[in-house]
């Protein structure tokens, strides 16, 4: 099936004064498939949001872009803004933003904007109409109907968060991009969400979903794409990311260990300054396989974008009983 969004190429580079640069995101390349939800997984301030940002014609003036990122016919990177915002955001582009309570007008009840939103992307007309689907998009995300006349800021994090994904979800746009969608959610709610999105993306919607939350990514997504520095080091699929044989890349690996249910050792080390990355492989002062080697830049090549990947393909088997007897 052709990809919603095709993703090739794409830096972002902000400028600052002084002439220093910051490499916020480095030669992305990827595809999202209707009825398809990618993953984009990594630390802190690897450049994921500012990925979905540049998507969505959404970065300051001090940034700039290269590449291409087609959706249909259109490329975003170069659309103009009139047409971003006619006929992108909210209607072909989905948006859940990383700072939902930022996104809102302060001075609107929450049932303001989900009414707005409502007549403006699906044409509903009348107040008993408007109404009604203003509630129905609340409940789809479990937002309680009385906390419908509050403002942004007398909600928790929580419920701005979803407050944000009933938003994002009106237009019935058939990509969404969801940049921490569960963030402030206990683990229970974390799960309805990510089931909500899931019915969406079954429905034939496309669905990017930002996370720091593995076990949420482990949910929800058929790929994963790991960020490092500003790139994608790989992009597989979900089962053999989180079962076997596991990720390739030792930055992935990392991840995966860190996490409470496995070995619950982080990463050592802190990732770099994105205004002074190195010529070759940015994770390599990290990682315990590198070699001189990794003072080139590796080249993606069979998922991953590394010199000294795991294997890929199935893992060492265990002997099963019957070779044991044979
Ligand atoms: N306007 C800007 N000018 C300069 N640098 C910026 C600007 N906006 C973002 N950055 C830098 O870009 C990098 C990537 O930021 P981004 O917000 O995309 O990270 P992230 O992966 O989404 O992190 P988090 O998981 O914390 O949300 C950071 O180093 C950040 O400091
Ligand atoms: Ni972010």
């Amino acid at each position: 099936m052709a990809p919603v969004l095709s993703v090739r190429g794409l830096s972002v580079r902000f400028l600052l004064p002084g002439g220093r640069r910051v490499a916020a995101v480095s030669d992305a390349s990827f595809d999202v498939a209707p009825g398809e939800c990618l993953a984009l997984i990594g630390e802190s301030g690897c450049g994921k949001s500012v990925l979905a940002s540049a998507l969505l014609g959404l970065l300051p003036a001090n940034a700039r872009t290269a590449g291409h990122a087609h959706l249909g016919d259109l490329d975003l990177l170069t659309a103009d803004e009139p047409t971003l915002a006619r006929t992108v955001r909210g209607r072909r582009v989905g948006l859940v933003p990383q700072s939902p309570a930022a996104h809102l007008t302060p001075v609107r009840t929450i049932r303001s904007h989900i009414e707005e939103t409502v007549a403006r992307l699906t044409g509903t007309r009348g107040r008993a109409a408007r109404r009604q689907a203003a509630e129905r998009a609340a409940q789809r995300v479990e937002f309680p109907l009385d906390h419908l006349d509050r403002h942004p800021h007398e909600l928790s994090g929580g419920l701005a968060q979803r407050a944000a994904t009933a938003l994002a979800l009106i237009g019935d746009a058939p990509l969404l991009l969801a940049d921490e969608p569960t963030t402030g959610l206990d683990r229970d709610l974390v799960d309805r969400t990510v089931d909500e999105l899931r019915r969406h993306v079954d429905d034939g919607h496309a669905l990017l979903m930002i996370t720091h939350d593995l076990a949420a990514a482990e949910r929800i997504a058929d790929r994963v794409a790991v960020m490092y520095a500003g790139r994608i080091v790989e992009l597989t699929g979900a089962p053999a990311f989180f079962g076997a044989p596991g990720p390739r890349h030792p930055y992935s690996r990392g991840l995966l260990e860190a996490l409470p249910e496995r070995s619950f050792t982080p990463v050592p080390g802190l990732p770099p300054e994105l205004g002074s990355l190195p010529d070759g492989c940015a994770f390599a002062p990290r990682c315990d396989r590198a070699t001189g080697l990794c003072a080139t830049l590796p080249p993606f090549r069979d998922s991953v974008a590394c010199h000294h990947p795991a294997p890929a393909g199935p893992p060492e088997t265990a002997p099963t009983p019957e070779d044991i007897r044979a």
